[in-house]
C-alpha cells in the first residue's frame, strides 16, 4: 500500500496493521481500521475469477425501444447475444451513432431517444455506467492514431500485463500474429506503433480487443477501406463470444450480420433478418470482393490491369 513499510517476514497483515505507528497513517492520511479492508480490494484485483470474467456474465443486452426526432414511439425490445453480429443501417444523420452512444452509455431513458438499455434482461447496476475499469462496450472506430512511443511488442506488453493475463509473452505473440493475419500488409513486433499504417493498426486494435478485452460488446464504425480482411475481422470478435454492432454499408459486412436494423428519422424503422436468399448474395459478392481485390493489389504493385 502507498508509503507503508512492508510488513517484517513471518508478521500476518493484520499483526502489522496493528504495529503501525500512528503518525505514520496520520501523515499518509489512513485510517488503521479501514487497512485491511483495502489490502483485500487490492487482493481481489488479481483474482482469476474477476479478471476478465465480464464476458461470461453477460448473456444478452436489450434496448428497449423508445422514440424517433419526432416523438413516434419505437416500440418493441431488440436483444442481442454473444457471439451475434448486428448491423445498423440508415441515411447520414438517421440516428446511427445516436443508438450506439444509448448502448455505450446505458440509456436508461435520459437520452435523447429515450431509449434504456437492460443487461441479462434487467436494468444495470448504476455502478456499471460509471466504471472505467469494466467497460461494456469497446469502441474500434475509424480514425485511429497511435501517439506512444513503443513498438507493437511494447504496446500489446503493457496492456497485457495491466489485464494481468497468466502469459503474457504468449498472448503478446498471439495478438501479434492475429493481426498479421488481419492486415493487408504485414508487420513486425518490433515495428513502432506510429508507423503501422491505417489498416494495421486497426488489425492491430481488434486483434487486442479479441484476445485483451474483457468488454463483452464491440462497436464497430464502418471498416471498409481499412485495407484488412473485414469478414475474417469480424469473424474473430464472434469467435470470442462477443456481440459486435455494426454501422456499416459494405454489402459483404452488413450480409454477413444476423440482423440489420434501419434507422430513419433518429428511430429504429425495421430490423431484418438475414434470409437465405441474402446470404446466397453474399457469395456472389465476396466473389466480385475477390476479383476487385486482385486488381487493387496489381494496381499496387505497378502492373497493368486486364479483364
Ligand atoms: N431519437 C432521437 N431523438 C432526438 N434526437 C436524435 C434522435 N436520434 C438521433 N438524434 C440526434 O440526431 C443527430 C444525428 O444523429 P446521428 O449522429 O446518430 O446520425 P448518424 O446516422 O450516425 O449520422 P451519420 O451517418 O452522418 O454519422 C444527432 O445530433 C443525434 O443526437
Amino acid at each position: 500500500m502507498v508509503g507503508l513499510p512492508l510488513p517484517p517476514t513471518g508478521f500476518s497483515a493484520a499483526d502489522h496493521f496493528a504495529a503501525l505507528p500512528q503518525a505514520l497513517l496520520e501523515d499518509l492520511g489512513l485510517e488503521r481500521e479501514a487497512l485491511e479492508e483495502r489490502l483485500r480490494g487490492f487482493l481481489d484485483l488479481f483474482d482469476p475469477e474477476t479478471i476478465g470474467a465480464f464476458d461470461s456474465r453477460i448473456e444478452s443486452i436489450s434496448v428497449v425501444g423508445g422514440h424517433d426526432k419526432c416523438g413516434k414511439p419505437e416500440g418493441g425490445t431488440l436483444t442481442v447475444r454473444p457471439g451475434e453480429i448486428v448491423c445498423i443501417v440508415g441515411a447520414t444523420g438517421s440516428g446511427k451513432s445516436r443508438f450506439l452512444a444509448d448502448i455505450e452509455w446505458l440509456a436508461q431513458g435520459d437520452s435523447p431517444t429515450g431509449r434504456s438499455v437492460l443487461i441479462n434482461g434487467a436494468p444495470p447496476d448504476p455502478g456499471l455506467r460509471f466504471a472505467i475499469d469494466r467497460k461494456l462496450v469497446a469502441q474500434l472506430s475509424q480514425n485511429m492514431n497511435f501517439v506512444i512511443d513503443l513498438t507493437v511488442r511494447e504496446f500489446i506488453t503493457m496492456h497485457a500485463e495491466s489485464r494481468m493475463v497468466q502469459d503474457v509473452a504468449a498472448v503478446t505473440e498471439t495478438v501479434i500474429v492475429l493481426a498479421n493475419t488481419l492486415a493487408g500488409e504485414p508487420f513486425l513486433p518490433e515495428t513502432p506503433v506510429t508507423a503501422l499504417s491505417g489498416g494495421q493498426s486497426r488489425a492491430l486494435m481488434i486483434a487486442d480487443t479479441s484476445c485483451l478485452s474483457a468488454s463483452p460488446i464491440v462497436l464497430i464504425d464502418e471498416i471498409e477501406n481499412a485495407g484488412i480482411d473485414r469478414k475474417r475481422a469480424v469473424q474473430t470478435l464472434v469467435d470470442r463470444r462477443k456481440i459486435v454492432l455494426m454501422a456499416t454499408h459494405d454489402p459483404i459486412l452488413a450480409l454477413l450480420g444476423d440482423r440489420r436494423i434501419v434507422f430513419k428519422n433518429g428511430g429504429i424503422e425495421r430490423i431484418i433478418e438475414t434470409s437465405p436468399g441474402e446470404r446466397a448474395c453474399l457469395e456472389q459478392f465476396e466473389k466480385l470482393d475477390a476479383q476487385l481485390n486482385e486488381v487493387r493489389r496489381a494496381l499496387r504493385n505497378g502492373e497493368t490491369i486486364t479483364v
